[in-house]
C-alpha cells in the first residue's frame, strides 16, 4: 500500500534574533504516523512546530501540510489541531464547560465530552475552574480540549509536561488510537519514554537540520 504524505517540509530555514535557528530542515510524515521531534533545549523544536502551524513563515524553503502551505485561517485549523503553550482559559467556565464549548463549535467532535473527562482522570475536577487546577491537571484539560475536537493533523509541544508517569502513559495510548485512525501526529518532547510509548519515528534536530533515527 503506497502511504499518504500528510507532511512535507524541504530545506527549511528560520532565523530568530538574527541567529539561524532551522538550516535546511527537511521531513517527511505519512499519514497514521507519529513523529517524536528531539533534541537538546533550544535547538528549534518549537520553531520547527510553529511553522507546521503556520505560526510562523520559514525565510526559505518549502512546507505543505494536507497538500498545501500551512495558513493560520479557520480552514487549516479545521484539520489541523495543536496544543502548545496554554490556551487562554475563560474565567467563568469550569473544565466540564470548557470541554462543552469545544463539542458544541465542533460538527463532529472525537469523543463525549463524559468521554474526554473520564479518558484524561479529569472527572473529579469537572466543576472546577481551570486556574484551581494543578499544572498538570490543566495541561491535561489542554489535551483533552485538543483531542476532543476533530483533525487529521496534531501538532504537540511537550505534551508531556506537567504529567505524572502514569498519565504519560494513557497518552501514550491515546495518541496511538489516533494515528491508528488515521491521523498524524508531529510532536516535539523530552521524554524518551513517551516517544517509545507511541511508538514513533524519532526526528533529532542537531545543527540546524533534522536527522531520522528510528
Ligand atoms: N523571539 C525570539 N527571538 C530571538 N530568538 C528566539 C526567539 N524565540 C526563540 N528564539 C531562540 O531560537 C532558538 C530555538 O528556540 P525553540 O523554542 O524553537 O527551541 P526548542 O528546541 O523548542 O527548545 P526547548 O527544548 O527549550 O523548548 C533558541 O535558541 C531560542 O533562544
Amino acid at each position: 500500500m503506497v502511504s499518504e504524505t500528510i507532511i512535507v517540509a524541504r530545506a527549511v530555514e528560520v532565523a530568530l534574533g538574527g541567529n539561524p535557528v532551522l538550516q535546511g530542515v527537511d521531513l517527511d510524515v505519512a499519514r497514521g504516523e507519529i513523529v517524536a521531534v528531539t533534541g537538546p533545549n533550544g535547538v528549534g523544536k518549537s520553531t520547527l512546530l510553529r511553522c507546521l502551524a503556520g505560526l510562523r513563515t520559514a525565510d526559505a524553503g518549502e512546507i505543505a501540510v494536507l497538500g498545501g502551505p500551512p495558513r493560520d485561517e479557520p480552514a487549516f485549523w479545521r484539520d489541523v489541531a495543536q496544543a502548545g503553550d496554554e490556551p487562554a482559559w475563560y474565567p467563568g467556565l469550569t473544565v466540564r464547560e470548557h470541554l462543552e464549548l469545544m463539542g458544541a463549535v465542533h460538527s463532529a467532535p472525537r469523543m463525549t465530552v463524559g468521554a474526554a473527562l473520564a479518558a484524561f482522570g479529569l472527572e473529579p475536577r469537572a466543576d472546577a475552574a481551570p486556574f484551581a487546577l494543578s499544572t498538570g491537571q490543566r495541561q491535561r484539560l489542554t489535551l483533552a480540549m485538543t483531542l476532543l475536537r476533530p483533525s487529521r493533523v496534531l501538532l504537540l509541544d511537550e505534551p508531556e509536561r506537567g504529567l505524572d508517569t502514569e498519565f504519560r502513559e494513557r497518552l501514550a495510548a491515546i495518541l496511538r488510537d489516533y494515528a491508528a485512525g488515521g491521523g498524524t501526529v508531529v510532536m516535539a518532547t523530552h521524554d524518551p519514554g513517551l516517544a517509545e510509548a507511541v511508538r514513533s519515528r524519532r526526528v533529532v534536530l542537531a545543527d540546524g537540520r533534522a536527522r531520522s533515527t528510528v
